[in-house]
C-alpha cells in the first residue's frame, strides 16, 4: 500500500492510496469523512461488476450508500446527464454534510466531480478509479467537466476529491484495450518529465500495458507522484500545469471531430496519438531530435496504440486547427502547444504559428 499526498496552493491536501483489497476498505476509509449519507455515482457497468462490492463496504462500517448510474462512455459527460445526476441528488435529499463517491473510470469521475462542485455550491467527493486512466490521472487533481459539441471539457469546474482509493485489484476486469487506453497517460507523464520512468515503460514495465499488476501498480504509482507534484504546485493551471496536456490539444481536437465516439477511439488513444503528433511537430521545429521522436511513436505503437492520423479517420486541417484555436490553453486566439525538447524534457509553448500548424497536419495526412 502506498500513500501520495497531495498538497499545496489554496486546496486542503488529500491522499491518493494505490494498492491491492481497497474497494473492501472503502467504507472503513471513507466513514470518518461521511457524516451522514453517501450516494455513489457509477455508470451501469462499472454497477454490475463492482457496485455490490463497495455498498457491503460501506454498509459494515455503518456508512448508509444509494447508487445513481449513468450509461457507461463518453456521451455520460453531457448537460442531460449532469441535469439528471443533480436531479436524483436533489431528490434523494443529500446536504452539505454528505458525500459523493464517484466509482468508475475518467467519465464518472469528471461527471460526479463536477457534479459534487454544483451541489449547493460544493459538496465533498471522494474518487474510487476503476480504469487505469483514472487511477494514473483523471481521480487526481480536481479537473471535472462535461463535453459539448463543440470541444472536450468546456464546461467544468476544479473541485479537489477529498481522498483517492486505487485498487489495483479492480483493473483485472478491464477490457484489455482499456488497459492500453490508460497506458497512453502514464507513457505521457515519462515524456514530460521523467525519461528513467519513460525508458522503464519501454523496457521491462511494458508488461503493464498488458494488464500485468505489479508493473501497473508501479506505474501507477509513479504517473500519481507525477502529476499530483505538478497539480500542487499550480492547482488551476496558471503555468506548469499545461504540461499534463501534452498529446491533449491535438488529441481531444481529433476526438471532438470523431464526435467523442470511444468505439472509433478513446481519450487515451487520442492521447497516445497527440504525443506522437507532438513529439513529431517538436521535431520538425528542430526542437528535440528525430530519433527521439521515432522512438516515441516505436513505444507507443509496440503498446498497442495509435501513432498515425489515418489510424484515427479522415480530417481536415482547418477544422483541426479551429478546435485547437478554441481549446482552453489558447490566449486571444493564439495556440499554445505543448512541445518536447526530447523525452522527459516536454515545455509549453506559447503563440504557436497557425500556419505551420497547417501546413503540419497537412503533412500529417489532414486534408488541405
Ligand atoms: N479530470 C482529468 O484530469 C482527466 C484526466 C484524463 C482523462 N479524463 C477524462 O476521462 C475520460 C476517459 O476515462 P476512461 O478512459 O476511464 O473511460 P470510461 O470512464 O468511459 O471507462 C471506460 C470503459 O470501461 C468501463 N469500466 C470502467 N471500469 C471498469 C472495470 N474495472 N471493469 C470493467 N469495465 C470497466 C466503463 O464502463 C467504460 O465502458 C475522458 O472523458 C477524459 O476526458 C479526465
Ligand atoms: O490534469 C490535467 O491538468 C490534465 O491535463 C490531464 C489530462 O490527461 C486530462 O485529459 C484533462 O482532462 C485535460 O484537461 P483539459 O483542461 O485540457 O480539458
Ligand atoms: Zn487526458
Amino acid at each position: 500500500m502506498t500513500t501520495i499526498s497531495v498538497s499545496g496552493g489554496a486546496f486542503a491536501a488529500y491522499q491518493v492510496i494505490v494498492g491491492r483489497g481497497l474497494l473492501q476498505q472503502a467504507g472503513a476509509r471513507i466513514a470518518p469523512l461521511a457524516r451522514g449519507r453517501t450516494v455513489i455515482i457509477t455508470d451501469e457497468t462499472v454497477e454490475a461488476v463492482h457496485g455490490a462490492a463497495l455498498t457491503a463496504s460501506l454498509a459494515a462500517a455503518g456508512v448508509q450508500s444509494r447508487i445513481v448510474a449513468v450509461p457507461p462512455g463518453e456521451g455520460s459527460k453531457s448537460f442531460a446527464q449532469l441535469e439528471r445526476v443533480l436531479d436524483r441528488l436533489l431528490e434523494i435529499g443529500l446536504d452539505r454534510k454528505d458525500v459523493v463517491i464517484a466509482l468508475g473510470g475518467g467519465v464518472v469521475g469528471d461527471l460526479a466531480g463536477l457534479a459534487a462542485a454544483l451541489y449547493m455550491r460544493g459538496i465533498d467527493f471522494v474518487q474510487i478509479p476503476t480504469t487505469l486512466l483514472a487511477q494514473v490521472d483523471s481521480s487526481v487533481g480536481g479537473k471535472t467537466a462535461i463535453d459539448t459539441p463543440r470541444g472536450k471539457n468546456l464546461v467544468g469546474a476544479f473541485h479537489q476529491p477529498r481522498l483517492v482509493l486505487a485498487d489495483i485489484d479492480v483493473l483485472a476486469t478491464l477490457p484489455a484495450r482499456q488497459v492500453k487506453s490508460g497506458w497512453a497517460e502514464v507513457l505521457k507523464h515519462g515524456l514530460i518529465c521523467d525519461a528513467a520512468f519513460f525508458d522503464w515503460l519501454a523496457g521491462e514495465g511494458a508488461a503493464g500495458a498488458k494488464g500485468d499488476p505489479a508493473a501497473l501498480e508501479r506505474a501507477v504509482i509513479r504517473s500519481v507522484e507525477i502529476k499530483s507534484a505538478v497539480v500542487g504546485e499550480d492547482e488551476k493551471e496558471a503555468g506548469r500545469r499545461a504540461l499534463l496536456n501534452l498529446g491533449h490539444t491535438f488529441g481531444h481536437a481529433i476526438e471532438t471531430e470523431v464526435g467523442f465516439d470511444e468505439d472509433a477511439l478513446a481519450h487515451g488513444e487520442a492521447v497516445a496519438l497527440g504525443c506522437c503528433m507532438a513529439l513529431r511537430y517538436s521535431a520538425r521545429e528542430g526542437l528535440c531530435s528525430s530519433q527521439d521522436a521515432a522512438r516515441v511513436e516505436a513505444v507507443i505503437a509496440a503498446a498497442g496504440l495509435p501513432t498515425r492520423l489515418d489510424q484515427a479517420g479522415a480530417f481536415e486541417a482547418d477544422g483541426l486547427l479551429a478546435l485547437m484555436a478554441g481549446d482552453k490553453k489558447a490566449e486571444g486566439g493564439a495556440l499554445t502547444l505543448i512541445l518536447a525538447r526530447g523525452i522527459g524534457r516536454a515545455f509549453v509553448a506559447k503563440g504557436v504559428d497557425a500556419d505551420k500548424v497547417r501546413a503540419f497536419l497537412i503533412a500529417e495526412g489532414a486534408t488541405g
